[in-house]
């Protein structure tokens, strides 16, 4: 047994305006959006597409078996959890959004599942992607094929770049933490002209409540955070009860600082991230966090710094932080590179950077930037 999400349940919160017009005046053709009202279509369908995802993630977590794991090229896990998820928010866009062309930037592609050996995994991502769909029930009873499905995902084989808009698409981020039963994420965003213009990211293992020093009395899980340029960043519980709007921390003494970095060791450098919390006097051990759920707990104020630093030639992709950056930064975060430079999604499908990812709020954003520098030159003056 299982739960779904119907489609009553699905958040409802950002329907297009232009909906409930008269028809007369939403044809107009001179009807300008105001700025709050820009994106708010693409936003609907975003969260619709996302919330479907996670939907089919948490049936299959509950499902998973040791067959479905698979190896990628890069030795990185994938399960059917992915494949599916990655089906699903591109077909949700595709019919909900069928006015524009769909570009679109994720993680996956069929080309395992295309093999001999790939036909049984595809089989079962085919029957979760439809029994989503059909339990969801707003696309009416159509089955997809497993070409369709095949399809569906390849259609996230864009590049990216600096013109146009741009979906970009993690379906589950934080493979290892889901496979653990631990922490992971579904994340969206849309680019526009490069610049990051709306992000979703579901958590359908993060508590409602804080999980500030690691440590939570809430058994509600589920949560979905969404932010749009300029309007701020709101988070609900999955199964869509009323929004409310969040915001990062707003502590300044880094003392009392909270820090994020990723569970897996090999994501980022700890004896680097333990340097940088040392010059600071944080006091707190740090929390490890799979996935972008970092993002969205640090939106909330649940900790105030998230750290990350990869090793030497390992490169960052869109879609790890896409979502993750507008969800912090419309909570009142900044997220930059180890220099302070804001991040540049403008450059395909990977984000052209030297060295980590640092996120915090304005007040301890000098003090940190200070530490990562201060830490940097020492390390590399002892290699
Ligand atoms: N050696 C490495 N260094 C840094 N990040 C890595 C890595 N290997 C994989 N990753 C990325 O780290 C993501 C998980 O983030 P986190 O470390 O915050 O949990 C993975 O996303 P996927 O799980 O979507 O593949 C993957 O893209
Ligand atoms: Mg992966
Ligand atoms: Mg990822
Ligand atoms: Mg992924």
């Amino acid at each position: 047994s299982f739960c779904c999400l119907s489609s009553s349940r699905l958040p409802k919160f950002a329907e297009p305006h232009l909906l409930s017009l008269p028809s007369s005046v939403a044809s107009r053709a001179l009807v300008v959006p105001s700025a709050s009202m820009q994106y708010d279509k693409e936003l609907a369908a975003a969260t619709k597409a996302v919330s479907l995802a996670a939907s089919l993630c948490q049936k299959s977590q509950k499902e998973l078996l040791r067959s479905d794991v698979h190896s990628k090229l890069d030795r990185t896990p994938v399960t059917v959890a992915d494949y599916g998820s990655q089906a699903i928010v591109s077909i949700v866009l595709e019919r909900e959004l069928s006015a524009e062309p769909l570009s679109l930037v994720a993680e996956e592609d069929s080309g395992d599942l295309r093999k001999d050996s790939g036909e049984d995994t595809l089989h079962r991502i085919t029957k979760l992607v439809n029994e989503t769909i059909e339990n969801d029930g707003s696309y009416g009873a159509s089955l997809l094929s497993p070409e369709d499905v095949c399809r569906a995902i390849d259609s996230g084989k864009s590049e990216g770049g600096s013109f146009g808009r741009h979906w970009v698409l993690d379906p589950i981020d934080g493979t290892k933490g889901f496979l653990r039963g631990d922490q992971y994420a579904v994340a969206l965003a849309l680019l526009d002209d490069g610049k990051v213009a709306l992000g979703v990211l579901a958590c359908p293992n993060l508590p409602l409540a804080s999980i500030a020093g690691n440590v939570t009395q809430e058994n509600v899980v589920g949560c979905l955070f969404y932010a749009k340029v300029g309007s701020g960043t709101f988070m609900q519980s999955l199964d869509g009860s009323s929004p409310v709007k969040v915001h990062v921390s707003d502590i300044g003494n880094s003392e009392d600082a909270s820090l994020f970095e990723s569970y897996e060791e090999a994501h980022s450098m700890q004896d680097l991230t333990s340097s940088i919390a040392r010059k600071l006097g944080v006091k707190a051990p740090p929390v490890r966090i799979d996935s972008q759920v970092k993002y969205g707990a640090l939106s909330r104020g649940d900790g105030a710094i998230y750290l990350r630093f990869p090793h030497k030639g390992y490169r960052e992709k869109i879609w790890d932080h896409a979502a993750g950056c507008i969800v912090v930064t419309e909570a009142g975060g900044v997220v930059t590179n180890a220099a302070g430079q804001p991040l540049d999604f403008s450059k395909g499908r990977y984000l052209d950077l030297d060295t980590g990812i640092i996120a915090t709020n304005q007040k301890l954003m000098p003090s940190l930037l200070k530490a990562v520098r201060e830490s940097l030159e020492e390390r590399s003056s002892s290699l």
